[in-house]
């Protein structure tokens, strides 16, 4: 099959489109928790692939157009992107299947780890995430929600990127308005919590706050000010303080994605080349 050779999933089914699994293939395990859309599960594909699982609950999913995106981000295959191997549409409710990650989501692991991780370690998960952003960056991918909640550790502890792209089919619209009590403002650029003008600048921003809460090791961006206040700092110029972790080169890379105008901001291509430098000078 013509996808075989892109390197598509082992997981693309021969008797279904390439982008669908056959449902009685799966087989559910445990829980690992609750999302935007819903339960996911650690499961197995064909007895021994563990894949996680997950049940778009009923009303959290515009479900059509995301079935017409899935197969654009089947094709977005890298080292640092949790793969998508693919869904079960022919039955209510879908499911998306997706690569399995052990040790769970960032933020988690920044927060239990906090104390037990080099400077080298961190500044190797800042790393990884903008090589997966690079790669979306490259493909004209927008993640919209890139943030240590987003990304996840697998056993190896390679971070990869997690849910790029799948704001624009969440139907809860306390979420996606910018005045929504769930709306990241924390993780937005200007431009995005004025006007929704999403970019892989906007991107940046909030890669740039992601390497604020590795370095933090988990803390909470602007913890004691609530989204209404943030808009009015950020506006004023103000911006996150180094990290006590961080060097001041490593904080001028965050003050990079931080520029106000978006055009002024470092490329993925560029950040991932200045951190790869930072890491060669240390390692
Ligand atoms: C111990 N190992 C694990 O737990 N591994 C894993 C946990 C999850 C998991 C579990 C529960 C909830 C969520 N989750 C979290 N945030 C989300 C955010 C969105 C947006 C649209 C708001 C961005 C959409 C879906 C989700 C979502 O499903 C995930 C990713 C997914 N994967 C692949 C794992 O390997």
């Amino acid at each position: 099959v013509g996808d075989q050779t892109r390197g598509a999933p082992p997981t693309a089914g021969f008797s279904y489109d390439k982008w669908e699994i056959n449902p009685s293939e799966l087989t559910f395990m445990k829980e690992l928790g609750c999302g935007q859309f819903g339960v996911v599960r650690l499961g197995k594909w064909r007895a021994q692939h563990k894949v996680a699982i997950k049940t778009v609950r009923e009303g959290a999913m515009s479900e059509d157009d995301f079935i017409e995106e899935a197969k654009i981000m089947m094709n977005l295959s890298h080292r640092n992107l949790v793969q998508l191997y693919g869904v079960c549409t022919q039955q209510r409710p879908i499911y998306l299947v997706t690569e399995f990650m052990e040790l769970g989501c960032l933020l988690n692991y920044l927060r239990q780890r906090r104390g037990a991780l080099g400077a080298l370690e961190l500044l190797g998960i800042c790393h990884d995430v903008s090589l997966g952003m690079q790669h979306l960056e490259q493909n004209g991918f927008i993640h919209r929600d890139l943030a240590a909640r987003n990304c996840l550790v697998n056993s190896s502890l390679v971070v990869k990127v997690s849910d790029f792209g799948m704001t624009r089919y969440v139907l809860d619209d306390q979420y996606w308005s910018s005045s929504g009590a769930k709306f990241p403002v924390k993780w937005s650029p200007p431009e995005v919590f004025n006007f929704c003008k999403y970019s892989s600048k906007s991107d940046v921003w909030s890669f740039g706050v992601l390497m604020w809460e590795v370095f933090t090791e988990g803390k909470m961006p602007y913890e004691h000010n609530q989204n209404h206040e943030v808009v009015m700092m950020v506006t004023q110029g103000h911006r996150l303080y180094r990290p006590k972790r961080a060097s001041a080169h490593i904080y001028s890379i965050m003050q990079m994605c931080w520029m106000e105008r978006a055009d002024e901001r470092a490329s993925f291509t560029e950040i991932s080349h200045l951190i790869s430098d930072e890491l060669e000078d240390d390692g």
